[in-house]
């Protein structure tokens, strides 16, 4: 699912007192089937543009396109239903929506919701918890039980089973120790690659950005200020000194290698790397 944001604003509590602007001028246009990063400070807008992904807000101006669906200030809630269910949102903390007794019921409750039978909402439920990594011996037990990482992956397993081809993700990562956000980003650079999912990842964590996005998306105050390929959002280390975003090590690496004629682009694309070491070693570099 490609989305595109025309012109798009939004204001908290509009024509109140208490009016907020959250978003304004945003355009950005996210490939289907890729993995796009939103960057950008701590109320910057992110978490808002987010919240127009799944209609959770309609945009107060401009356009939003997201695959068929036209939405505008006009749109309403009810008319986005039929997009709502290609589109997967996981929350930050998104363990502390699980509520059933069980690990198995707790996932099946979204197919169910969206008009799966019984045992259509079982089987899907099934297999999202073994995408996930959650082995049978956890279905029947409470998911109050389990440890912070189980929890977090039961409830990403709960937005999976309703199989999105649209999967949203607001910093899914936090509070987890690094080999579990490790775990976690590795599954989801999987699913968007097997399943062709349109990911979009909010994260503060550069590192993840350079190796895993496609695309990224720069918010500061409310709008966009930059997008591209990572290579291009990276390579302008004063830009990102200037707007105190983080340098990720591939960059500091890139910089190394610069004087060998390596790129950005390739230290990002492990194979491309390969190929290029490969050529200036005279073919004598292999990377496994
Ligand atoms: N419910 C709300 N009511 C009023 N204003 C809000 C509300 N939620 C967010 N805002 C305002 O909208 C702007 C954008 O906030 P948003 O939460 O989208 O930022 P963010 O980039 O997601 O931040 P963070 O990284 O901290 O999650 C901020 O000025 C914020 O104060």
């Amino acid at each position: 699912m490609a989305i595109n944001f025309n012109q798009v604003g939004f204001t908290y509590q509009l024509n109140t007192p208490f009016a907020t602007q959250g978003l304004h001028d945003v355009n950005f246009t996210m490939p289907e089937g890729k993995f796009t990063a939103v960057i950008g400070h701590t109320g910057s807008g992110k978490s808002t543009m987010v919240q127009h992904l799944d209609g959770l807000v309609i945009p107060t101006a401009g356009e939003i396109t997201i695959a068929e669906q036209r939405i505008v200030p006009t749109t309403k809630p009810k008319e986005l239903n039929k997009m709502r269910a290609h589109v997967g949102l996981v929350f930050q903390f998104p363990e502390a929506q699980l509520f059933e007794q069980t690990v198995l019921k707790d996932v099946m409750f979204g197919p169910k919701n969206f008009g799966k039978t019984a045992t259509e909402a079982e089987a899907a439920a099934k297999r999202a918890l073994r995408t996930v990594g959650m082995a049978e011996k956890y279905d029947e037990r409470s998911p109050f039980e389990l440890s912070g990482g189980q929890m977090r992956r039961v409830a990403i397993a709960g937005v999976l089973a309703m199989e999105p081809d649209l999967l949203i993700l607001d910093e899914p990562t936090a509070g987890l120790d690094p080999a579990g956000q490790e775990e976690l980003m590795t599954l989801f650079a999987r699913l968007q690659k097997e399943r062709h999912l349109t990911v979009v990842l909010i994260t503060h964590q550069m590192e993840y950005v350079a190796q895993y996005a496609d695309h990224v998306v720069v918010f500061e105050g409310g709008t966009v200020v930059k997008e591209g390929t990572p290579a291009q959002i990276f390579d302008d280390v004063a830009w990102l000194q200037e707007k105190q975003l983080d340098v990720p090590i591939a960059k500091q690496f890139a910089d190394k290698l610069a004087t060998k004629g390596v790129t950005l682009d390739a230290v990002l694309d492990i194979d491309a790397l390969a190929d290029q070491l490969a050529e200036q070693l005279g073919g004598s570099a292999h990377v496994h």
